[in-house]
């Protein structure tokens, strides 16, 4: 199923299927043809799929039972499925649904077609001040819309973010979100992304992603993360002190660099809400409204 028609891409991912379907039937792999693998994670691997009687366009994520007992990671993945199947915003990967056999379980995703945004900042280097304000501004806006429900997600990195057809951007892998009830000390995510109140294993709130917003924000401009370091026990010194420099670049200007520090505050009291990132005059000037970016 290599060569997928490109109005498949128009397909509307809120509305997956269009024929009437018994909702006691569990879905199964026989109802799916399943095309070229997109990707590999620790736990699985994702394929592209068509559901055969719609022709539906998805990514099939399989993963095996016996790696979930393995890794003992039987809560993380209930969770991410619960918490994405619940989430409905244009910024976030739809979870449609799932179902399993004896040794795999297979959750149906939103196919985005434009693959990993990592793939775009390695290809580029780094990215235009309208694209990654955009990137923001849509991160921004889908945080807004996850802790409205009390969803926290902490680990927003570029490898979890992909791009649909029109270079939307959306959030995937939820597996280390958190419903904000039970503040977990669990350390997770790589250390570059982690808020100082993370590294420090304190309770931690809302307040470490828009941390990441900011450390996703000078990795956008600047091709790296701001607290980067030959190992993690540096990185780690370099967040805890909030040892911030901003390399003279052309084509940043300083409202990002203003951004970027009102976001990179070890208090996460002090850090800028998502309101005021959204706000922020270097947003307003550069991100598109429609939250589309193509290079
Ligand atoms: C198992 C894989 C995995 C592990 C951990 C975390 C995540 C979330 C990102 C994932 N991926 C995941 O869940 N994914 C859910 C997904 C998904 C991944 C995906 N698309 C792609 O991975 C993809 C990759 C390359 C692509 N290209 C086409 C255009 N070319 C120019 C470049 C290549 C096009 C699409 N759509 N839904």
């Amino acid at each position: 199923m290599e060569n997928i028609s490109p109005e498949s891409y128009a397909q509307d991912p809120n509305k997956p299927v269009s024929y009437p379907r018994d909702p006691n039937k569990p879905w199964s792999i026989a109802d799916f043809e399943i095309g070229r693998p997109l990707g590999k994670g620790k736990f699985g691997r994702v394929y592209l799929a068509r559901e055969v009687k719609s022709k539906f366009v998805v990514a099939l994520k399989v993963i095996f039972k016996e790696q979930i007992e393995k890794y003992k990671i039987q809560h993380q993945l209930r969770r991410e499925m619960e918490i994405q199947t619940s989430l409905r915003h244009p910024n976030i990967l739809r979870l449609y649904g799932w179902f399993d056999d004896d040794e795999r379980i297979f959750l149906i995703l939103e196919y985005a077609y434009g693959g990993e945004l990592y793939g775009l900042l390695r290809k580029n280097g780094h990215l235009t001040e309208q694209a990654a304000a955009t990137y923001i501004s849509s991160l921004s806006q889908a945080l807004a819309y996850c802790h409205g429900k009390c969803v926290i997600h902490r680990d927003i990195k570029p490898e979890n973010l992909l791009l649909d057809h029109e270079g939307r951007l959306k959030i995937a892998d939820f597996g280390w979100s958190v419903q904000s009830s039970n503040k977990r000390k669990t350390m997770c995510g790589t250390l570059d992304y982690l808020a100082p109140e993370m590294v420090e294993n304190k309770d931690h709130d809302y307040a470490v992603d828009n941390w990441t917003l900011g450390i996703l924000c000078y990795e956008f401009l600047y091709g790296n993360p701001p607290f980067e370091a030959e190992n993690q026990k540096d990185t780690f010194k370099r967040i805890v002190k909030i040892d911030l420099s901003f390399p003279p670049t052309p084509n940043v200007s300083e409202e990002a660099n203003n951004l970027i520090s009102q976001l990179l505050v070890k208090d996460p009291s002090k850090r800028l809400s998502i309101q005021k990132i959204m706000e922020h005059p270097w947003i307003v000037k550069n991100a598109d409204p429609k939250g589309m970016c193509l290079n």
